[in-house]
């Protein structure tokens, strides 16, 4: 990428993946990829080369999240340069492999575009979600998303945080896009959170073969739901959980929570409060994943970005 003061430019995105299965049990991302294995015709585009891949594929056999480790936290440095041997966990060995294919993560010879298909358990509609706030190619992409889905909504989650932040499966690629939809349970297929993912999905192809073609896109401003911080279940001296989320906060991803709001509601009637300073917008709340996790919800603040005006650098000859 060049950055001339508010100006960003990009070689065309012409290799672009599409990840399912980096969780074995979330059935929409799983479904479409395979259905696009069999017959890619939707997700072709003039001058893109879209491969749709599964990336965890005995998790997806076994309907669970991972086999050994979650996959979705194994592309550290440290994972993708260890001497590759049988001892290595599955998804360590599998995170190399699509590093080999799709990367190598931070390499000029890395995919341009990954696009990786998550479902949630929580009440989080449809939800891109973005690693880098000086991504303005996503940021392009992402404005465009949500205008071609308006009235409909899609909020862009940032993960760019100093702790927080996890080495996901799409980081191998130079843009890596996330996608969550949301409430869909575990191993189960739904058919509105299906259509959205596809709809979503539809919409951004859309806009790389417009990018690809040399439409310049003008600056535009992105807001976005930045993480703040992971909020635990209480829990016992033994590590038990003794609440559940609130039932005020059940299903409000995305609404405002302010100190003195009911969080968690314990096993024995009482309300425990958020205590924070300010308003915090909680997401992935009571995800059915993030129990092993020791997370019942995160916070995020609003915030709103500013993508400059994006073309291909080959406009600029
Ligand atoms: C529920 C779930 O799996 N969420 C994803 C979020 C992401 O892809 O960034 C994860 O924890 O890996
Ligand atoms: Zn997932």
């Amino acid at each position: 990428m060049t950055s001339i003061s508010n100006v960003s430019c990009f070689n065309e995105a012409r290799r672009v993946a599409i990840f399912g299965g980096t969780h074995g049990n979330e059935m929409s991302g799983i479904t479409l990829v395979n259905l696009w294995i069999k017959n890619g015709k939707e997700i072709q585009r003039k001058g893109v080369e879209t491969k749709p891949f599964i990336t965890n594929p005995r998790a997806v056999e076994k309907c669970t999240r991972y086999v050994d480790t979650d996959l979705n936290r194994a592309f550290t440095t440290e994972n993708l340069s260890a001497p590759s041997g049988d001892d290595l966990p599955y998804e360590v060995k599998r995170a190399q492999q699509i590093n080999e294919i799709f990367g190598p993560k931070g390499s000029p010879d890395a995919y341009d575009v990954i696009f990786d298909l998550h479902n949630t358990t929580s009440n989080m509609g449809c939800t891109l979600i973005l690693e880098s706030s000086k991504d303005h190619f996503n940021l392009q992409m992402m404005h465009y998303i949500k205008k071609a889905i308006a009235p409909d909504s899609c909020p862009v989650l940032l993960t760019e945080h100093p702790l927080l932040k996890y080495s996901t499966s799409r980081s191998v690629a130079k843009h890596p896009i996330g996608l969550e939809v949301g409430p869909q349970p575990q191993g189960v297929l739904r058919s509105n959170i299906f259509e959205s993912m596809r709809v979503v999905l539809k919409h951004a192809l859309d806009f790389i073969e417009l990018f690809n073609e040399g439409l310049e896109f003008p600056p535009c401003s992105v807001d976005v739901f930045r993480v703040w911080d992971k909020m635990d279940y209480p829990r016992d001296t033994n590590g038990n959980i003794i609440a559940m989320v609130h039932p005020n906060l059940q299903d409000c991803d995305w609404e405002p929570l302010n100190p003195g709001d009911p969080m968690f509601q314990m096993f024995d009637g009482t309300t425990v409060r958020y205590e924070g300073v300010g308003t915090v917008y909680p997401t992935f709340i009571n995800e059915a994943a993030y129990y092993e996790k020791q997370q019942a919800f995160v916070t995020t603040r609003r915030e709103t970005l500013v993508a400059g005006n994006c073309f291909i650098l080959s406009l600029l000859d």
